[in-house]
């Protein structure tokens, strides 16, 4: 249970994040929503508020591109709930014409909310730690010709995620920062005829198991640095990433 907790999700008017934050209320937790779609957003913080309860249920309209809105999103959901202990840097997008803003959004829109969100969780400034989970995909991890730049982004969200979970900032936070890799999910994203030889291939996963993916994470608190892949099989943290100091040693030896 998540009872005492409280999550922020970006992109979560629909989606995986919609779903993630379900997941979360009905496990507990309060929830923050937010999204740069806002009439989306209002309409599914009113679907949450009548479900779980206006005591449980906020929402802070950002973009994670604007810096000014991200600070504003995690500030107000501690003015509002106290606390944040749960951050799910989920908002993204897939296949799009300027290809700048998509490294702008999946990428350096993950690295903002980290940095904000950590200043509001580690313990020395008195905030309570927890996790954040960085949403990246199975693109981040493998090269794949469909959309070079989708992978560049989500490639970058790993490196960033297991990198600096190791940084002296963050060992001693009290936060734990993991990745997370699903290959393809059932969401609107998915709707493109190229997409379709790769999904009949492998598969899609329920958004509805990924959340609980999600849970089983939150609640895993020996998961810092850890990359965790889902299929529509089978879901696991994927270990075999080099460390610099493994790579220096070898180089050494031979
Ligand atoms: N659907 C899939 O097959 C997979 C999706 N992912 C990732 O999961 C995340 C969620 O995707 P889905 O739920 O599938 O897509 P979706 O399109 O249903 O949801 C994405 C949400 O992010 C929001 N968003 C977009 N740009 C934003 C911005 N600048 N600031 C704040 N919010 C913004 C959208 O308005 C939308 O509500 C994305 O990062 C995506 O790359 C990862 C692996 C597989
Ligand atoms: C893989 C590019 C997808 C573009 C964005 C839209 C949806 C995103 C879905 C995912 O993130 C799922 C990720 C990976 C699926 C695994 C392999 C597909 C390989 C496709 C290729 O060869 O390019």
């Amino acid at each position: 249970m998540l009872t005492g907790k409280v999550a922020v999700i970006t992109g979560s008017a629909q989606g995986i994040g919609k779903t993630c934050a379900e997941t979360f209320l009905k496990n507990g937790a309060k929830v923050c929503l937010s999204d740069v779609v806002v009439d989306r957003l209002q309409a599914t913080y009113e679907e949450f508020k009548l479900q779980y309860g206006a005591e449980n249920v906020h929402q802070i309209p950002c973009d994670v591109t604007d810096k000014t809105q991200v600070e504003d999103l995690f500030k107000g959901t501690v003015d509002t709930f106290g606390a944040i202990d749960i951050v799910f840097n989920n908002a993204g997008v897939g296949i799009h014409e300027d290809w700048e803003s998509v490294i702008q959004i999946n990428q350096i829109g993950v690295i903002r909310c980290t940095y904000l969100a950590l200043e509001y969780m580690k313990k020395s400034s008195k905030g309570p730690g927890g996790i954040i989970i960085n949403m990246a995909s199975f693109a981040g991890l493998c090269s794949s010709p469909l959309d070079p730049i989708y992978a560049s982004s989500k490639f970058g969200v790993v490196g960033f995620t297991l990198s600096h979970a190791l940084h002296a900032d963050v060992v001693d936070s009290g936060v734990r920062m993991v990745a997370l890799c699903p290959t393809f999910v059932d969401t609107t994203m998915i709707d493109d005829d190229n997409m379709k030889y790769f999904i009949e291939k492998i598969g899609v996963i329920k958004k509805e198991k990924l959340a609980e993916v999600v849970l089983e994470m939150v609640k895993d608190e020996t998961n810092n640095g850890k990359c965790m892949v889902v299929t529509a099989q089978f879901h696991y943290y994927k270990d075999d990433f080099p460390k610099v100091e493994d790579v220096f040693l070898s180089t050494k030896q031979s």
